[in-house]
């Protein structure tokens, strides 16, 4: 039997005064990647946040349900928001980080293109550089599950491919992954689901 690395139930979503989506349920198995898809401002972003717990599911508005959310083991989540000071060198910012989560292997430095930037402010990086150093805090968090938040916005063709492989050889070793992106994604056994269908 394949073990559930996440089983979310009846979720909607209110941002202000408006509704983005509800009677949304999914499950999520070790081993797999699943791909949310959806028109801009559909709510991809607010369910990944909701996903990550920093987000509270609002109640349904005809049957008053609040759903629930329950993960096996640790998550993280990488989104536009690096959470990297701006103001220090990477190798610093990514240093504080390692002391919270654990360190980011030599190897990923090394396979994301980082191993040069160590010295180089965080606010001079470029979009795909600061997208490469969120991916370093990603492996150096060591989470089973995986919430990727437009993971491929901002990066060269080679690098897309290498997130691609990334992800698929996390959910080879045992992990889990949810992807909102709007672009194609080349993972074997990727799963899909399309927000619009739960749309308010
Ligand atoms: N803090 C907030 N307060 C009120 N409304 C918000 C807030 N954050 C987002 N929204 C609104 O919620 C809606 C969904 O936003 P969200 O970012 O989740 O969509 P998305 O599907 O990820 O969009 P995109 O594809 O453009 O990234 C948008 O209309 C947005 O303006």
């Amino acid at each position: 039997m394949t073990a559930t690395a996440l089983t979310a139930t009846d979720l909607c979503c209110r941002r202000g005064d408006r509704w983005l989506f509800s009677g949304l349920s999914l499950g999520l198995a070790r081993g797999q990647a699943l791909h949310i898809l959806g028109p801009n401002g559909l709510g991809k972003s607010s369910l990944m946040r909701m996903l990550a717990g920093l987000l509270p599911p609002s109640p349904d508005p005809v049957s008053g349900i609040t759903g629930a959310i329950a993960w096996d083991g640790p998550l993280a989540l990488m989104d536009e928001r690096h959470g990297l000071d701006l103001g220090q060198p990477l190798g610093a910012a990514l240093a504080f980080w390692a002391r919270v989560d654990g360190p980011v292997p030599d190897e990923a430095i090394k396979g994301l293109g980082l191993a040069n930037l160590l010295d180089v402010p965080v606010r001079y990086l470029s979009t795909g550089q600061k997208k490469r150093a969120a991916l370093a805090r990603l492996i150096g968090q060591h989470a089973p599950n995986w919430l990727l938040d437009e993971p491929l916005n901002g990066l060269d063709v080679a690098a897309c491919a290498m997130v691609e492989r990334m992800i698929e050889r996390h959910c080879a070793g045992g992990g889990a992954c949810i992807i909102a992106s709007h672009q194609s994604l080349g993972i074997p056994g990727l799963t899909r689901l399309d927000l619009a269908e739960y749309a308010l």
